[in-house]
């Protein structure tokens, strides 16, 4: 495993060593899901078994649970964490209003049920994820597998009659099979290109028989913590805009490799 880091993913490694930070001893911490957010769970399992950080994680999939475990985090489930202080995790797209599309990964259903159950939700992302409105990133929502097409065919229209349905939606496949999320279900990613109105499309997506829930997450995400490809981060707040603008630098990050790839 090579020490370089291509410029996204040392966007994405500064801003989750950024978001580690916000991680203290006896929290209970929702941990997120993706590529940006297995960074966290490595700096945050670096901590753990370096620095004597201890807290309870709780991950949003099983893919996050296993590497959680692995690099020596204390996994508990939701239930018997109840609450928590914070959830940290990806996103697909932000807006200014810090609303996001998620679910690129396919663990959207875990990841909002999880990051409304916390104090503070805290985004990681690269500067690429910004957008000014949200859309472009193809909307996921998770259906059930019964009768998933005619779920497909009445979202379709549905989307069409409001004039929000650019182009028609599509399964998401795992090779030959279709994708199937954590709890057993299908995803369908809309092809939207621009969301008018994030809020109102995410209330008549839910409200269709076979949704189970769509990867607009309005209201919950507190701050982005925004990494670039150059080592600066910066920490936008829902109420009080940029709060921090800071730089890393990635001496750490080749330590980090090398332990992973013991
Ligand atoms: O929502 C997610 C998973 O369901 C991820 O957080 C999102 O897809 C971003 O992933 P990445 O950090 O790999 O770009």
């Amino acid at each position: 495993m090579t020490g370089e880091l291509s410029p996204i993913d040392k966007a994405k490694y500064v801003a989750a060593k950024r978001a580690a930070d916000y991680v203290e001893d006896g929290m209970r911490v929702g941990l997120g899901t993706g590529s940006t957010a297995a960074w966290l769970v490595r700096c945050l399992g670096e901590q753990v078994r370096d620095g004597g950080l201890r807290f309870k994680g709780v991950p949003t999939s099983t893919r996050t649970a296993d590497l959680a475990r692995d690099v020596g985090i204390e996994v508990i489930s939701l239930d018997e964490a109840k609450w928590l202080d914070i959830t940290i995790d990806g996103a697909d797209e932000f807006d200014g209003d810090l609303n996001l599309i998620k679910g690129g990964g396919g663990a959207l259903l875990q990841e909002k049920i999880v990051a409304t159950a916390s104090d503070q939700m805290v985004v990681i992302a690269d500067i690429g994820k910004e957008v000014e409105h949200l859309g472009a990133f193809p909307l996921p929502i998770e259906v059930i597998p019964f009768g998933w097409q005619t779920t497909q065919a009445l979202v379709e229209e549905t989307l069409i009659s409001m004039d929000v349905l650019g182009r028609q939606s599509s399964l998401r496949m795992n090779g030959e099979q279709a994708f199937m999320t954590d709890e057993g279900n299908y995803i369908l990613d809309l092809h939207l290109q621009r969301i008018g109105n994030p809020r109102q499309l995410a209330l008549v997506i839910n409200q269709m028989p076979g949704v189970v829930e769509n990867g607009l997450f309005i209201d919950i995400c507190d701050a982005v913590v925004i990494g670039y490809g150059d080592g600066r981060v910066e920490i936008r707040d829902i109420n009080e805009g940029t709060v921090e603008q800071d730089r890393l630098d990635f001496l750490e990050t080749d330590n980090l490799f090398t332990d992973l790839a013991e």
